[in-house]
């Protein structure tokens, strides 16, 4: 992590420190200060954006229900990277170990598609910094389907996030969609109770 001068904030983002064992203890180690901002979205979207990101990279992959389940339609398999980082109560137990509740940001994945400007309104006062960006630095972008930013810093084109981002989903069966709502559930309300946060994905 580079230094931060004087009124200077170095920020660093990396999805997986989130579900990353060793990354609290580390983290805290290395300055105990550190502010955390967790974006977070319904696990079972997350798990159908996460199989769709690695579909795009190997063709061929079993199909989502496949992967979800243990012995065809038997368990939900917790070994699925998919399926385990949307555990998020059980992520974050390990966090509260080194880390307040205070020192975190929760940002709802879903929100910031809905009311970007709303959600960043919530970083920059968690971060301390005059609320810059605003509802005017958006538009919403009917092809992308996503808003996307009226100019890019530096630039006077607008600028979209990346093919990647904002991806179709493969089309999962409505019965596995249901099953694995239902697997979420108390690890939901269990991680509503400890942020205080409902974000509505029941
Ligand atoms: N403005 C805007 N434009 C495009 N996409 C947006 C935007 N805001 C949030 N999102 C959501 O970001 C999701 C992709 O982020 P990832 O979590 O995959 O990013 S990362 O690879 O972990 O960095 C991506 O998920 P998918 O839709 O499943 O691709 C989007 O839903």
């Amino acid at each position: 992590m580079p230094r931060s001068l004087e009124g200077q904030i170095t920020m660093e983002k990396t999805p997986s420190y989130f579900v990353t064992r060793e990354a609290p203890r580390r983290i805290h180690a290395m300055s105990p200060d550190t502010k955390l901002i967790v974006v977070v979205r319904n696990p079972v979207t997350r798990a159908i954006s996460d199989y769709a990101q690695t579909l795009s990279k190997t063709p061929g992959l079993p199909s989502f229900r496949a992967l979800a389940f243990r012995r065809g339609l038997g368990p939900v398999d917790t070994a699925w990277s998919a399926v385990r980082i949307g555990l998020y109560a059980q992520h974050l137990a390990r966090w509260l170990r080194y880390f307040p509740l205070s020192r975190f940001l929760f940002v709802s994945g879903e929100r910031l598609v809905s009311d970007p400007a709303g959600e960043l309104g919530r970083v920059q006062d968690f971060l301390g910094l005059k609320r810059v960006v605003s509802d005017k630095h958006f538009y919403f972008n009917a092809t992308k389907g996503f808003p996307c930013l009226k100019k890019a810093q530096g630039s006077g084109r607008p600028r979209c996030l990346g093919k990647s981002k904002g991806r179709p989903h493969p089309r999962v069966p409505e019965a596995v969609v249901q099953r694995l709502r239902a697997f979420y559930r108390p690890f939901n309300l269990k991680f509503y109770q400890m942020t205080g946060q409902d974000f509505g994905w029941d």
